[in-house]
């Protein structure tokens, strides 16, 4: 089962494996005549009922997998107002081919009467809100069609329906596709199954390392509305420092960079200074002594209850004051947090109400009880039953990344190079993470984050090598996480 925005990433992915969408369209495309030729003799008429996008496309290509049936193809609008260049160029090779092709302008002219099969090809995932005109009428033509004498096929999904929720897109009332058989891609779509229709589900070559790795596809979920206020795109407190003053300091810098609007640090008031004057950006809360302990703990959550995230640990150090004041803090927050460094090792014997997000290194992850192997499968499946164990979300840092859900999802991630060993670039990662998951979930949170900050430990790297430092990772970010 996949989501549709989970889909559209895989298909990025895919892509930038080296598969192009136009290759899958060509999969798609065959996989629906394959359906037709199951439900209709050589000979018999099949009418191809094609939108301007996607689904369109994939309509397109299937009339050239049709030679020996009776086809039509019906665009419901001029060529010129399809919206994608795969599309576009395969409804010109069927009009190259001389296939039969029709421009539809006013869809109440559409007749399938006396039509074998009518594939539905004119809206699929890019659906937004109640079928309009043309395909609102085209739809009325082809549930006619239907209950005359037509088998109707849709492709990915029937026009109209929404494919996360199966239910008409737009409101109970709107207009759908009443589809006999459904064409799906790759995977089933949750809505699908409650839909009374015959159902396949087409293997059209994505990679499965499409979907087991992260790519650029994992970015689409991420980046801010153009109408957005300050606050809105997260606010995220780092609760850390004392021994340390830089790691806090990195994680909060890399909140800033990956997206945050507000990102307060809550120190010692012993180190306040000094984390203030690394970046003017930040908002510093210095509170008395020189290491965070259970004194500050009704502080800190007056605090922590006006951000969306928490990144816990940077720099705390391990004193055992510190240690029983991290403890009762998490046992008692009820929100997103992002527990690195010394205090994850305290998470493993706790019951909390938190959702957390746990980035440990081997090390660490072995200090937690959870055991880790050699072969990245292998260990998948350990971080995975771990994650599940500990209820929460795992990011486990190496050569290889993997994150894990509570719920079993795991997902690996491969970029970074060997000059990211270098100190800080773990308290990036955690600032990365903390400030996505404000406004992402935070499995989704953690596979962009890591994905994200591999990919500007390559640019540092880049540029130079494995003198990178951490710093040069922040830099870089905005890069990473937000060019197209
Ligand atoms: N991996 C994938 O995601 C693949 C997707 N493919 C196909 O691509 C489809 C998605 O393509 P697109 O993203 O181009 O989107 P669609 O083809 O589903 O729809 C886009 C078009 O519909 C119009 N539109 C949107 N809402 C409307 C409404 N309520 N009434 C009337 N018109 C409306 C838009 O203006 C646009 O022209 C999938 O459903 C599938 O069939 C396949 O080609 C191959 C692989
Ligand atoms: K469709």
């Amino acid at each position: 089962m996949i989501s549709t925005d989970r889909m559209a990433a895989i298909d990025a992915n895919a892509a930038a494996l080296g598969v192009p969408r136009k290759q899958l369209m060509e999969s798609s495309g065959n996989a629906v005549a394959r359906v037709v030729r199951s439900v209709a003799e050589p000979g018999e008429s099949v009418e191809l009922v094609c939108g301007r996008g996607n689904n369109g496309g994939d309509a397109s290509v299937a009339a050239r997998f049709l030679s020996g049936y009776d086809v039509t193809v019906h665009l419901l609008g001029r060529p010129e107002s399809i919206t994608t260049d795969i599309a576009g160029e395969n409804w010109e090779t069927l009009v190259n081919a001389g296939i039969p092709t029709e421009s539809v302008v006013d869809a109440g002219s559409l007749e399938f009467g006396t039509a074998d099969v009518v594939v539905d090809a004119m809206l699929g995932t890019g659906i937004s809100g109640a079928l309009r005109d043309p395909e609102r009428t085209a739809a009325e033509r082809i549930n006619d069609a239907g209950e005359a004498r037509a088998t109707v096929v849709s492709v990915d999904v029937p026009s109209g329906i929404d494919a996360d929720t199966g239910a008409p897109a737009g409101g109970a009332d709107a207009v759908a596709v009443d589809a006999d058989h459904v064409v799906t891609f790759h995977d089933e779509k949750p809505g699908l199954g409650s839909l009374s229709v015959e159902l396949t589900v087409a293997d059209i070559g994505i990679p499965e390392a499409a979907e087991r790795f992260t790519g650029p596809g994992d970015l689409l979920g991420i980046g801010r509305a153009s109408d957005s206020h300050k606050g809105e795109n997260g606010e995220v407190l780092v609760v850390g420092g004392g021994p340390y003053t830089g790691a806090p300091t990195l994680s909060a810098r890399a909140a800033l960079r990956a997206g945050a609007d507000l990102v307060r640090v809550a120190c010692p008031a012993a180190v306040a200074r000094e984390v203030q004057g690394f970046s003017e950006n930040l908002i510093v809360h210095g509170l008395s002594g020189e290491t965070l302990g259970p004194s500050h703990l009704a502080r800190i959550r007056e605090l922590a209850a006006d951000h969306d995230t928490v990144v816990f640990g940077p720099g705390l150090g391990d004193a055992e004051a510190t240690l029983s004041f991290v403890r009762e803090f998490l046992a008692e927050h009820e929100g997103r947090i992002v527990v690195d460094a010394d205090a994850l090792r305290v998470v493993p014997d706790m019951e909390t109400s938190a959702e957390l997000i746990c980035t440990p290194h081997q090390g660490e992850l072995e200090a937690m009880g959870g055991k880790t192997a050699a072969d990245p499968d292998d260990r998948a499946a350990l971080v995975g039953e771990f994650a599940a164990d500990l209820g929460h979300t795992l990011l486990v840092k190496g050569a290889v990344d993997v994150v894990a859900s509570p719920d079993g999802e795991v997902r690996l991630n491969r970029t970074g190079n060997p000059g990211m060993t270098v100190g800080g670039t773990g308290d990036v990662l955690a600032g990365t993470v903390g400030a996505l998951a404000a406004t992402t979930d935070p499995f989704e949170a953690a596979a962009t984050g890591a994905y994200a900050n591999g990919l500007a430990g390559d640019s540092a790297a880049e540029t130079n090598g494995d003198g990178l430092v951490a710093t040069d990772l922040i830099d870089r970010l905005p890069q990473a996480l937000y060019d197209e």
